[in-house]
């Protein structure tokens, strides 16, 4: 019986440990479910999306990549994936995990309308050390935010500042359709939209004219590189397209350098037959923002945030319109009768030979605008809004990470039979009643804080360049002359095929814009 004193602490510490272990696990797991909790309402059915995040580090980029090199583009990334894995799916790309959300204004509302608060705009890293870290774009607090857009915007919103813009945007567009004519070569529309967006914005910031002509075309060199870059694969090795923007992007800062410090002799000498009205002035001169304390008081932009806020409209402004208008062209020649009704109109508001558009005559354009909007819709140009979730939340039953990117899938809304009748259809007069539209369902400029700082720009560009065109050219006979040209000089139907090749470029370049920055 005295034999086995030792049995009873032996179980006893086989309990102890045991029971120990049991604790240590059921506290490990409870700090599991807070963790993973914390911070938003526990829903039990929340699921993280679908979606494969592909290979390790890599993810889904080479496929993303592929799609973005194939004719078809890279929305083809996200449409395939929402064939595959329904309206909400997550993917990796370069390293971050992405979310995509199609065709619900819901949702579109649940983070576009809650910027700075649970979501804030991300670019790619890569994007982002092309366009600066003192880019509007990449503004990491509303504060930062709100200052970098109330010194770019107080031009913009001012209704002198378009004024002058139509009237020197018009003149240009008049020059540019004569020379058009004179040509005996193609015509490539989408090319030709690059370079007058390109001047315009040129015009718009610097005051650049057709006298810095070789400036200029250096500097859109400059902004095509950088733009190339984009989408690259961000290796920083010599001879990439990724290495090359960076450089490009160098370049770029030096000749803007340039032009300020030169801005800022001029000034300070007061040199008065240099009266500049552009933006550059504007930002040079400071803007009325609110200071710590609420009060109004002059700031200014240091050179580099007026240097990275300047590269940040040219890239956000040039190929984003001249997508657009390429586009505006296509949707018009394949929709003859409207064209024919469209002329009609603007030759009634503005007969050739009249003076030089206005604002005014611009808002008497109701059709033209009308036609704007269409183009805009159908194209989607920017097809998604990027986001990053700023804490772990919910939408639709999802769960989101904080961290992980939320992209908007713009262009899913916009053709969305539900929310737009008919919605492949090319039909201007569906905004004839624009207030019967749901909340969220224009998304062509973003909305919200974030809305398109060039919205009223690039509109009066579209309507400006409508107008010119079809009140100075009858198309497709214009492309058939040409086409007449190029079979006569046995080029076959060179011009159709490079017409084909326009839109095919503008398509692709339309994702190269803001979309995925
Ligand atoms: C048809 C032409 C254009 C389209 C379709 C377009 C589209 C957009 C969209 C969708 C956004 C919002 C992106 C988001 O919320 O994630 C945006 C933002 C922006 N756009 Fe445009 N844009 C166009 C022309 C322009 C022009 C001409 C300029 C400059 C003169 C410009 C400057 C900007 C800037 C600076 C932002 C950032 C605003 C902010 O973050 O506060 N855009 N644009």
């Amino acid at each position: 019986m005295g034999g086995d004193p030792i049995q009873v602490p032996f179980y006893f510490l086989i309990h102890l440990i045991s029971s120990l272990i049991v604790v240590l696990l059921l506290i490990q797991i409870a700090k599991i479910i807070i963790f993973y909790n914390r911070g938003k309402p526990i829903v039990s059915t929340a699921q993280t999306p679908p979606g494969s995040l592909g290979f390790p580090f890599i993810g889904e980029t080479i496929q993303f990549l592929s799609a973005n090199n194939s004719t078809k583009g890279f929305y083809d990334f996200v449409l395939s994936r929402r064939l595959r894995h329904g309206k909400c799916f997550k993917t990796n790309i370069f390293g971050d995990t992405h979310v995509f959300m199609s065709g619900s204004t819901e949702c579109a509302k649940a983070v576009l309308g809650s910027d700075f608060v649970n979501f804030n705009k991300r670019y790619l890293r890569s994007i982002a050390q092309l366009i600066g870290e003192h880019s509007l774009l990449l503004s990491a607090t509303q504060e930062q935010h709100r200052f970098l857009r109330s010194s770019l915007g107080t031009n913009l919103g001012s209704t002198s500042f378009i004024s002058c813009f139509i009237k020197q945007f018009d003149e240009s567009i008049i020059n540019t359709l004569a020379d058009w004519a004179q040509r005996d070569t193609d015509v490539i529309v989408f090319e030709e939209a690059l370079k007058i967006t390109f001047k315009a914005m040129c015009k718009m910031i610097f005051s650049l004219d057709d006298t810095d002509g070789e400036l200029v075309e250096m500097l859109c060199k400059e902004v095509g590189i950088i733009c190339e870059a984009m989408l690259a694969f961000p290796l920083k090795l010599a001879g990439t397209r990724f290495y090359n923007g960076l450089k490009a992007r160098k370049r770029m800062m030096h000749e803007i350098k340039k032009i300020i410090n030169e801005r800022r002799t001029k000034t300070a000498a007061k040199e008065t037959q240099h009266c500049y009205q552009d933006l550059l002035q504007s930002l040079i001169g400071g803007s009325l923002s609110d200071d710590a304390n609420n009060h109004k008081q002059v700031m200014h932009m240091s050179d580099a945030q007026i240097q990275d806020n300047i590269l940040t409209m040219i890239i956000a402004g040039q190929v984003t319109t001249a997508s657009a208008m390429t586009w505006m062209v296509k949707y018009l020649d394949e929709n003859q009768d409207l064209q024919d009704v469209v002329r009609d109109q603007q030759l009634k508001l503005a007969p050739p030979g009249s003076s030089a558009l206005t604002l005014e005559n611009l808002n008497e354009m109701s059709l033209a605008s009308k036609v704007v909007k269409e183009t805009l819709r159908m194209a989607s140009i920017v097809p998604w809004l990027p986001r990053v979730a700023l804490k772990d939340t919910q939408i639709e039953g999802f769960v989101i990470k904080k961290g992980w990117m939320v992209n908007i899938d713009a262009k899913s809304i916009h053709l969305d039979s539900t929310v737009y009748n008919d919605a492949t259809r090319f039909n201007p007069a569906r905004f004839d009643e624009h207030h019967l539209l749901m909340p969220y369902s224009f998304l062509a400029f973003g909305t919200g804080g974030r809305t398109c700082l060039g919205m009223n720009l690039a509109k009066s560009m579209m309507i400006v360049f409508l107008h010119r065109l079809i009140t100075t050219y009858r198309y497709p006979n214009f492309w058939v002359i040409l086409d007449i040209w190029a079979l006569m000089t046995g080029l076959d139907l060179a011009f159709k095929r490079n017409f084909k090749r326009t839109i095919g470029t503008a398509y692709k370049s339309s994702f190269h814009s803001l979309s995925d920055m």
